[in-house]
């Protein structure tokens, strides 16, 4: 192409732009650059070409009108090649299969099937409420636990029994292994994939040991339910999940299909666990550090609640406050702050430059939703910007740049949104979440928390009170989670 590639920092010749590259929490350096090369940006990296793009209209132009040519995923030969998670949707590339597992899951989680997995949501609250009463100072461990609840009930007609629930050990041990080989440069041979030949006694050559170690965990959790249920629907004691539905709806599967299926179930736990938790860890973040937002909602909630139960899904459109709170907390500190990278899988121009194959391109999401022609003050938390008359193009819904992109965008939504409203309105309605208290029994003067510079970012460390609304909340409490456990 005679185009030239969009502006970007000094390229460094062969090295390109390596040394420059922010280590950690690089969203906010390209935001900062953003505002000195535009809202597409080229950097050069090892001789790879990254496009950082930083206004809707660029993520729109590209990522979602030309999306034919731009949902692929970059290799990433550790984590996709060796360990295998390039066959989970999120990772997965551009391909009739991928399409086919979108698919899949698209239909099982669906406007049609949304009355399904809310009650699987609010069975699951039921008894995570009365665990925050038992200890509160564990909420970051009962929220991982509520998650986890409603993700393996929805997938694998699963109840999971305490912290120890070998189910969840194993999820958490996957956890942890996809977070190593995806963070940047973490293993040589993502750099020089063509170490992955190399014999496995040659020194350096480790890393395929690992690989094949988080390889085994990850077939384990995949398999382990998979196959548990396979055997109820053949003795036809299964009971509905996602894999009873797959499974009875092709009993015959090709071994393709066969895999296909198994992990379009396991990117449900891949890729909505962690990024729910994130979400909900902010909203115990932003009621701790905002007592009149925390105010305003239980106000709205007691008006259309009341006191005497818990709030409903049927509730929510009359919520207007809490809703504009859950797009704040989508947007205050977003749970993928740079979406997930897509490639290109052609040549393209666009505006006058020249965009080559293969480049990754990542769409800023944090960029634009702390964009503060966008969204004034934007590190304040403030439903309100949502319920005022709109002037034009402020406050989007941050829901358009925080589940991604074009034919990449997030399928989950419905499952994160349900879950994310009823924990709000659930816990508004029967907790006060406040700031920790020091020794005199007076709030603890408040310190920022950083949030984590992974993929998925989560709060930082952080301490808060939550403590019942009322006695007659904590009866409310231990009579619906009696009632629950009968059930
Ligand atoms: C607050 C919670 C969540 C947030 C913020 C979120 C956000 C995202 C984002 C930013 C992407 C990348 C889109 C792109 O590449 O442009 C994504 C992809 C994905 N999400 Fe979610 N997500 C959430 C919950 C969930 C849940 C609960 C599920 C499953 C039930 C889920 C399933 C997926 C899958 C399978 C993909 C990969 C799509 C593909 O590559 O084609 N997510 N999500």
């Amino acid at each position: 192409s005679n185009s030239p590639l969009p502006p970007g920092p000094r390229n460094l010749s062969l090295i390109g732009n390596t040394l420059h590259m922010p280590i950690g929490r690089e969203w906010i350096t390209f935001a900062q650059w953003a505002k000195k090369y535009g809202d597409i940006m080229h950097l050069s990296v090892l001789g790879r070409s990254i496009i950082v793009l930083s206004s809707p209209k660029t993520i729109s132009d590209l990522l979602d009108k030309r999306s034919t040519i731009y949902s692929d995923r970059p290799v990433l030969t550790m984590a996709g090649t060796l360990v295998g998670y390039d066959r989970v949707i999120p990772l997965e590339p551009y391909t009739p299969r991928h399409r086919q597992g979108r698919k899949l899951m698209q239909s099982a989680i669906s406007p049609r099937t949304q009355p399904v997995l809310q009650a699987s949501i609010s069975s699951q609250m039921i008894h995570f409420l009365p665990r925050l009463v038992d200890s509160p100072a564990h909420f970051r461990q009962h929220t991982r636990w509520l998650v986890d609840s409603i993700v393996f009930q929805i997938t694998y007609a699963y109840n999971i029994s305490g912290h120890d629930d070998p189910l969840v050990q194993l999820a958490d041990r996957v956890n942890r292994d996809f977070g190593r080989p995806i963070a940047p440069a973490a293993f040589l041979v993502d750099i020089f994939p063509s170490l992955r030949h190399i014999p496995d006694w040659f020194p350096g050559a480790g890393f395929k040991a690992i690989a094949r170690d988080m390889r085994r965990t990850y077939l384990d959790m995949r398999d382990r339910q998979y196959d548990r249920i396979r055997a109820e629907v053949a003795h036809g004691t299964a009971k509905p999940s996602l894999v009873t539905t797959l499974i009875e709806g092709n009993p015959n599967p090709t071994p393709e299909e066969d895999d296909l299926y198994r992990n379009v179930v396991a990117s449900v736990y891949g890729a909505g666990s962690d990024t729910s938790v994130s979400a909900l860890e902010s909203f115990f973040l932003i009621m701790s550090r905002f007592p009149h937002v925390q105010k305003a909602a239980q106000a709205e909630i007691d008006a259309v609640v009341g006191r005497g139960r818990l709030p409903t899904f049927g509730d929510r459109e009359r919520l207007p406050y809490v809703d504009a709170l859950i797009k704040e907390i989508y947007r205050w500190n977003p749970v993928v702050p740079m979406s997930l990278p897509h490639r290109l899988m052609q040549d393209d121009v666009y505006e006058g430059y020249h965009i080559p194959a293969g480049a990754t391109v990542i769409g800023n999401s944090w960029a634009i939703l702390h964009d503060p022609d966008l969204y004034p003050d934007p590190f304040d938390v403030v439903p309100e910007r949502y319920l005022m008359k709109q002037d034009g193009e402020r406050n989007p819904d941050p829901r358009a740049f925080a589940f991604g992109y074009g034919r990449r965008v997030c399928p989950g939504q419905i499952i994160a949104d349900d879950t994310l409203f009823l924990f709000v309105a659930s816990i508004l309605a029967t907790f006060d979440v406040g700031p920790p208290l020091g020794a005199n029994g007076r709030p603890h003067a408040q310190e920022d928390v950083a949030y984590t510079a992974e993929l998925i970012s989560h709060p930082g460390p952080f301490d808060c009170t939550i403590t019942p609304r009322s006695a007659d909340v904590e009866k409310l409490l231990a009579t619906l989670s009696v009632v629950a456990d009968a059930a």
